[in-house]
């Protein structure tokens, strides 16, 4: 059994932990490519935000909602490459975790377009002038 409570804290350890991490991020960036249009998509409405001067609340729930889905879509490919490795070939299992790991990723991506849509709406419409 792996007990961890007896472990000496290490930062040498945390800082290797830190690594791995980036070293995660770095392979998610390689080889998914949702990951590519969520960060395009992300970095379009950080420009909108400015060009709108959203408020510092605003900010801070796009911030969430961005953290949210990338989230998300990195644990969802952590899923898939786990169900890859445990089963290359077609299995109703697989099947049932790949697609329930991709609704995170559709609920994610639901709720933070919708607070797009809450905090871009009525800023659009009042350019327009409605
Ligand atoms: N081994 C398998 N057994 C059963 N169904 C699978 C298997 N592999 C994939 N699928 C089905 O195909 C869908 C897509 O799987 P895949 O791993 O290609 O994910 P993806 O969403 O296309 O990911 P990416 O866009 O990152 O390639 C899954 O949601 C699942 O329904």
């Amino acid at each position: 059994m792996n007990n961890k409570s007896h472990e000496k804290f290490s930062l040498r350890k945390r800082i290797k932990s830190f690594t791995y991490a980036f070293n995660g991020l770095k392979i998610v960036f390689k080889e998914e490519h949702n990951l590519r249009i969520h960060l395009l998509v992300s970095l379009i409405v950080v420009v909108c935000g400015s060009i709108f001067q959203i408020s510092i609340i605003e900010w801070i729930l796009l911030c969430f909602a961005i953290g949210f889905v990338i989230s998300t879509e990195i644990l969802n490919s952590a899923i898939e490459n786990l169900a890859d490795f445990v089963s290359p070939e077609y299995h109703d299992l697989i099947k049932k975790v790949k697609d329930i790991s991709a609704a995170a990723v559709l609920v994610s991506t639901i709720v933070s377009v919708v607070i797009g849509i809450l905090i871009f709406l009525p800023k659009i419409s009042h350019l327009i002038g409605n």
